[in-house]
């Protein structure tokens, strides 16, 4: 269900980083086509040696994004093995992930914030089309292809990154630490999640959007703390701005019941759009 690409064929450059059980490479990928060879940029995705046991999960997730394709999905190339590497083969994107910009650009606009938003809500609304759930929305997994520059009028794009080992094949620990983006349902079925799990991960990845990066529950290092957040079913820090603040909160709304269609997301976000700009012009006019 996915192509496989020869290890001969593949160019490790600089590490990029690790996330929990991969490490990332820049790297390179050949392809022979019509006789020609054609060397294109990659981001190479290897699975811990120590987690190969999860090896089905991280191919489960390659074949994830390759069975389907959208402009806010990221693409997946293939995967390799060679000995005890598993390799998935990803389209390099060029400004990384989105939870360390928003960490280092401390001024992002509202509007880049909302377009951004906008973004994550249009592929959540078509892996819900397409019934397929994606089970680990949060910023780190949302890649910045393009950055914006106003003065061409060019605006963010952003892709959504494969979710990673299935959360049902970590230990709890783990999944601990996905508290506040794993609803809280999920706690207790993480082999069962639904389109409202990811809906759930969507209010608390606006609300990092929002925060300048800033982890929610920052500083709630302690497990058992994290799970009093869901067992007095308590809500993220809401927003000054209250429109923002409700769409957080219907998302994360501890009935499944209650948490927004996606349809629903988006034309909240787009009437936030307006919102946001009567509020700029309303302060703007204060002023003078
Ligand atoms: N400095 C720097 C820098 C780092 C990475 C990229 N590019 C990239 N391309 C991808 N396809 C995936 C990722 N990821 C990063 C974290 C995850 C978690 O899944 N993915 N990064 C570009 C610049």
């Amino acid at each position: 269900q996915f192509h496989t690409i020869k290890y001969e064929d593949l160019k490790w450059d600089e590490s990029l980083g690790q996330g929990s059980f991969t490490r990332i490479f820049k790297g390179e990928k050949t392809d022979y086509r019509d006789g020609e060879k054609h060397t294109t940029e990659v981001l190479l995705k290897e699975l811990d040696p120590d987690h190969k046991n999860c090896w089905e999960s991280f191919f489960e997730a390659a074949s994830f994004m390759s069975q389907i394709s959208h402009k806010h999905l990221l693409h997946v190339y293939g995967v390799s093995v060679h000995g005890d590497k598993n390799i998935m083969v990803q389209e390099f994107v060029k400004h990384g992930a989105l939870d360390l910009y928003l960490k280092r650009e401390k001024s992002l606009s509202v509007s880049w914030k909302l377009n951004v938003a906008k973004q994550l809500a249009c592929v959540l609304n078509f892996l819900e089309e397409q019934s397929i759930i994606h089970g680990n929305i949060c910023a780190k997994n949302l890649l910045l292809v393009r950055e914006e520059d106003p003065s061409q009028g060019i605006s963010p794009f952003i892709k959504l990154s494969d979710p990673g080992i299935n959360v049902a094949m970590l230990g709890k620990d783990v999944i601990m630490h996905r508290i506040p983006w794993i609803a809280p349902e999920s706690l207790a079925a993480p082999d069962n999640l639904t389109h409202e799990c990811d809906k759930w991960s969507f209010g608390a990845t606006v609300w990092e959007i929002f925060n300048n990066g800033n982890p929610p529950l920052q500083g709630w290092s302690l497990e058992e703390v994290k799970l009093k957040f869901y067992e007095n079913k308590q809500q993220l820090p809401p927003s000054q701005w209250t429109e923002l603040a409700d769409l957080i909160g219907q998302c994360m709304s501890y009935d499944l019941a209650f948490r927004p269609s996606c349809r629903s997301i988006i034309r909240q976000l787009n009437s936030l759009v307006t919102s946001g700009n009567n509020v700029i012009f309303r302060l703007a006019q204060d002023d003078h």
